[in-house]
Parts: structure tokens; sequence; C-alpha cells
């Protein structure tokens, strides 16, 4: 039996949280022979509700769960924390963009960010899915002076996930059949969703559809489909962003076999990025950590989309950089 691992989950009585929290318990993150401690926080008013989901994990059985922590103390929360998913935070309405949501969400996780310097374990790998997740990831990492800011990362995978679907649909294939896909930069509507290096089937992406559904269908749908979500449901994504960030820390943690995934992870100056922002490359993972691919070749109109999508995350910096420590 492998020893116990702790995973801190904010936001743990909301609606992502409410299919992630149970997803984790399962084993769908870190596998079923690993068993897990499951620290949860939520704001003071959330307790009670805190208490019903503690409930509900309880009443499942789950054999890989050691013990369950509810706090609304972010110290407690991370106390020796392996893995941390920061959910915890307020979700956008229609008509918002995620950027609407910096002033409200970044003073917590300048608060997040300190606790996990004095508290995680050092190695801890950090997960931002509260919006907007890329800035809030950097707001978090610069609060966190003593630990590495490669340990700090924001979810883009659901935006690639959402991209694999998008093409198998269109060319008739499945999402299994098609490898690399890319998302680059922020998790916004700026993002640059990029197929001219995927192939589906073991054929060229870009050969297999046209330039304008590419265009003018694909990238704003990939975009968009956020909003789209809100639009139909009247709720942000819940299950498929728990799913995606489940995906995105068991890649990280067990690695990706060389497939490529998107990841926003800290600049380290590839592909002419601004260092430090923290941007959605294509990475492979084994043994604990990620890699950026290097070496793609860039046509015009990718590094102009890649441009746009770098400027919205310096901006987006720029008007936080009081809470960077
Ligand atoms: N990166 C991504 O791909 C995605 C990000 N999101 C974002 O995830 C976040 C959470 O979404 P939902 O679960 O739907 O929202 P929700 O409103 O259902 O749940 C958020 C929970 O966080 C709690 N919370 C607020 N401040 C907190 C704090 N300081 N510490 C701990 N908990 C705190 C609230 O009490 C609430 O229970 C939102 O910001 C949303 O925009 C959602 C979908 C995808
Ligand atoms: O769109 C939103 O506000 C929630 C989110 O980040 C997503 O579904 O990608």
């Amino acid at each position: 039996m492998k020893d116990p691992v702790r995973i801190a989950i904010t936001g743990a009585a909301g609606q992502i949280s409410y299919s992630l929290a149970f997803r984790i318990a399962s084993g769908d993150m870190l596998g079923k022979d690993q068993p897990v401690i499951l620290q949860l926080l939520e704001i003071t008013p959330a307790m009670e509700a805190l208490n019903g989901v503690v409930m509900e994990l309880n009443d499942c059985a789950f054999p890989l769960v050691q013990d369950i922590v509810a706090t609304d103390d972010a110290n407690v929360a991370f106390k020796d924390a392996d893995f941390a998913l920061l959910v915890g935070a307020r979700p956008r309405g229609p008509g918002m963009e995620r950027k609407d949501l910096l002033e409200a969400n970044a003073a917590i996780f300048s608060v997040q960010g300190k606790a996990l310097n004095d508290n995680a374990s050092r190695d801890v790998k950090v997960l931002v899915v509260g919006n907007p997740a890329n800035t809030n990831a950097l707001i978090a990492s610069c609060n966190a002076p003593d630990l590495d800011p490669k340990q700090f990362t924001a979810m883009t995978r659901l935006d690639h996930n959402r991209a694999l679907t998008q093409l198998a649909q269109k060319t008739g294939k499945h999402v299994t059949d098609v490898e690399s896909m890319i998302i680059w930069g922020n998790h916004s509507a700026t993002q640059y969703p990029d197929i001219a290096h995927c192939k589906v089937a073991g054929k060229p992406a870009a050969e297999l559809v046209e330039r304008d559904w590419y265009e003018n269908t694909f990238i704003p749908d990939v975009q968009q489909r956020g909003a789209a979500i809100i639009k139909a449901r009247g709720a942000s994504s819940a299950a498929s962003a728990a799913s995606s960030a489940i995906d995105h820390m068991r890649d990280w943690a067990l690695g990706t076999n060389g497939q490529i995934v998107s990841m926003a992870i800290p600049s380290d100056g590839s592909y002419g990025v601004e260092p430090g922002i923290i941007y959605s490359y294509p990475v492979t993972c084994e043994g604990g950590k990620y890699e950026i691919v290097q070496g793609l070749a860039l046509d015009d109109f990718s590094k102009q989309k890649m441009k746009a999508t770098e400027d919205e995350l310096r901006e987006e910096r720029a008007a936080v950089e009081h809470l960077l420590g």
C-alpha cells in the first residue's frame, strides 16, 4: 500500500468541486492504488454546505480516502499538501469576460499563495482553476517566494479538450486519433487554439479541414465555448472543468508518454513570450515535471495570435501589480 498523498481543494462546496472531489476520491487523478487525504477549504459562510459535501464523500465509502479535513483556514487546508487545486473564486455570469473577475478574485490568490508558501509540501504541485486563471496563478506564485514558480500552473486543459473534440467531430474521427493539439496563451477569448502541428489519424489536420472553417468557426468556437456553456446552462462549466483539472494533474504527476498537452506555466521566454507571465504552452510531462516542446515552426498567423494573447496577459499583470509581492 502506497503512503497517502495530501490533496487540497479550495472552493470545495462549489459546483466544480462537487464533481472534482468525488472523482479524485475514486482514484481518477492519481490511480486506483494511491490513497488520498482530502483537505477541503471554503469561506466561513459556506462551511455548512461543505459539511454536506463531506457527509456525501463519507457516504461513498471510497476505499482510497484515508481522511477528510474541512476548514475555513487556508493554513490548515494547505498543511503539507502535495497537490493544491485552487478552484475557489467567483465565476462569471452572462456578458462578462473572465478578466472582469480580476478585481473580485485577485485578493484570494495572494492570501492563498502565502499560505501555500508557509504550509505546503516543498514539492507541491499547484493548479489554478479559478478565473482569470493565468493571472491568479501569477499572483499566487509571486506570494510564495520559497516555492519554485514552476510549481504554479493554470488550467487550459479544458480548452485543449474542447479543441480535440471539435476537430475530431469535424473530421469524423475519435478524440484519441488527434495528436499535438496546442492551446497558446491565456484561458480567455484571446487564447490561440493551434492545429498547425496537429495530426488526425496520422494525417496533418490542416490538410483535412478548410482554412475558412479553422479561422472562422473552430478558433472562435473554442475561444467562446465557456460563454456558450454559461448561456445554455445558466452556470459555468463544472463537470468538464473538473475532468480537465484531473487530466492536468494526472499528466503532470504521472507523465504523458511523449504526448503533447497544453498547460499554462511560467514563461521562460520560449517562443519569444515575455518571461514570467503564466502562458499556455505545448508540454510533455515525465517524472513529475513538465517541459515545453521546443522548435515548432510558427507562421505569421500563429505569431500574431500568440502575441495578442501575450499582450492581454501583460495587461492583466499590470492591473494586479500591487498584489505581486
Ligand atoms: N480554468 C478553467 O478552465 C475554468 C475555470 N472556472 C472557474 O472556476 C471557479 C469556480 O467555479 P465554480 O465551482 O463553478 O464556482 P462556484 O461559485 O460554484 O464555487 C466557488 C466556491 O468557491 C468558494 N470560495 C470563494 N472564495 C473562496 C476562498 N477565498 N477560499 C475558499 N473558497 C472560496 C465559494 O464559497 C464557492 O463555494 C470560477 O472562477 C470559474 O470561473 C470554471 C470553469 C473552467
Ligand atoms: O467560461 C467561464 O467563465 C468558465 C470557464 O472558464 C470555462 O468554461 O472555460
